[in-house]
């Protein structure tokens, strides 16, 4: 048995939702719902993590007998009552589907970048017994509010680098690294990490949080999502002491000849470590490496901060001019910002830099808690609403139309995602759509996943306009 057991997908519901198999209309055989954003920070949505859910929790026989029994005395117990469980529900999916969900979900294929108030899935039930299960899944089905809103966050902060990289850089080939995710300590847990992580790297190349490219490999076999290189933490800079510093950053060098390698170097004062250590003290030793040395600030306020180091490491090392007219170091020192950023914060940066002529290709920006963890389901308002039901075999579209706020009224009827060219993304309502150009694919149905995405297509998927081919 393991500590906490979520491995029971009766319990892995709202309290609520266990007694509410006996407040449907009766005669009630169909409860269809579906998942949108209805709104909030981002124009733009990447639709990204529902496969990760059907894997982890859906597929195959998930209702035994052992768990029936666990969730009908946990119910037992924590209602205080014996009718608030549905045991003759499950003990007829157990037996009539051999334990597996009579649950249809079609969904835009994952990776799709499309506005806010889209359907983004629909959810129903396949056998009219279990009318009630639509929405019992709901809790989990709506957790993919996080990757959805990571993947759009961290997509939005694409565009921004891209945009100021077809200003003022020569290329965008740099762009798949310029967003590393630092999140893995400030995320909630493990378990988030892996999600979090995974849904910024359908956008980017570069991370530390391996739990992402672990979830990736396991839910969207990908073997390697993400890539990263020797870096300083204060400890290994600090631990040769201030008069050690210089000593500090020459070893990083040597243990580390070749290739990239990154320095936080504000353990004591950034303007000498900029001015004097590698400006003069390692400069020779800069100059002729085979690899570029990233210089990381980590205080003060990022735009002076960025401003300020990118001017020192230019009078010690120089500039070039390139083709769109901006300065450039050279190209064996760089620098990263990894504190206090994230999507406002980058565009004050890089207006910043842009305004005093910097190229945008000398500096990549670290994120953590922004990344993963400055997010909520708020965020992208994204919901989960029933919209149409069948009672008495009659199908009957539903909604809700709060009167004090328009903003949470919900589709009605049965929905489909349409596209043209002259409208972009269409949701139709009521059953009104044409089901050949839906866009919504089947994929699960009754415990199986009938349609599985790859990494790669995701990401191809959701590349940003200046990127696409
Ligand atoms: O500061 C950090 O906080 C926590 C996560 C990792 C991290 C830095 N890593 C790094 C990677 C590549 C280039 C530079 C730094």
């Amino acid at each position: 048995m393991c500590d906490i057991c979520f491995d029971n997908l009766l319990l892995l519901t709202d309290s609520y939702k266990f007694t509410h198999f006996k407040q449907y209309p009766p005669k009630t055989t169909k409860v269809y719902s579906y998942f949108e954003s209805r709104g909030g920070k981002f124009e733009n949505v990447v639709f990204f993590g529902l496969q990760y859910i059907i894997k982890r929790l859906l597929l195959g026989k998930v209702v035994t007998k052992e768990k029936i029994d666990e969730a009908k005395a946990f119910s037992k117990a924590h209602f205080g009552r014996s009718d608030a469980f549905n045991e003759a529900g499950w003990q007829y999916i157990l037996d009539a589907h051999d334990g597996k969900l009579p649950i249809k979900i079609k969904a835009v294929p994952e990776g799709t970048v499309l506005p806010q108030k889209n359907v983004l899935f629909t959810v129903e039930n396949t056998d009219p017994n279990c009318f009630w299960l639509t929405n019992y899944l709901e809790t989990l089905f709506v957790q993919v509010w996080y990757p959805i809103t990571v993947a759009s966050n961290s997509r939005a902060q694409k565009e921004v680098i891209a945009q100021f990289l077809h200003e003022t850089a020569d290329d965008m080939k740099g762009l798949p690294f310029k967003l590393h995710d630092f999140g893995f300590r400030g995320a909630t847990s493990i378990e988030a990490a892996g999600i979090g992580g995974m849904s910024h790297l359908v956008n980017f190349l570069g991370t530390d949080t391996l739990a992402g490219i672990l979830t990736a490999r396991k839910y969207y076999g990908c073997p390697m999502a993400g890539f990263s290189i020797p870096a300083a933490e204060h400890s290994t800079i600090t631990t040769w002491q201030k008069s050690g510093e210089k000593d500090a950053f020459e070893n990083m060098c040597r243990q580390f000849p070749t290739g990239t390698i990154a320095c936080v170097s504000d353990s004591y004062d950034i303007w000498n470590a900029c001015e004097n250590l590698w400006g003069k003290q390692l400069k020779n030793l800069l100059k002729c490496r085979d690899g570029t040395l990233v210089v990381r600030p980590d205080s003060g306020d990022p735009p002076e901060v960025v401003s300020k180091v990118l001017h020192l490491l230019g009078e010690a090392f120089g500039t070039i001019i390139n083709k769109k007219g901006y300065k450039t170091l050279p190209p064996f020192v760089r620098i990263i910002q990894g504190d206090g950023i994230d999507l406002e914060m980058i565009k004050r940066i890089l207006n910043k830099l842009k305004s005093e002529r910097w190229s945008s290709d000398n500096l990549a920006f670290g994120s953590g808690g922004a990344l993963l963890q400055k997010l909520n389901r708020d965020t992208l308002k994204c919901a989960y609403k029933c919209s149409m039901v069948t009672v008495d075999s009659k199908e009957i579209n539903v909604f809700k139309q709060p009167i004090d706020d328009p903003g949470k009224k919900s589709k009605k009827g049965l929905l489909t995602l349409e596209y043209s060219s002259r409208d972009g993304y269409k949701t139709v309502e009521e059953g009104r759509g044409n089901a050949t150009k839906d866009l919504l694919i089947p994929v699960f149905e009754n415990g199986k996943l009938l349609k599985e995405y790859t990494f790669d297509e995701i990401r191809s998927r959701c590349e940003i306009p200046l990127l696409k081919k």
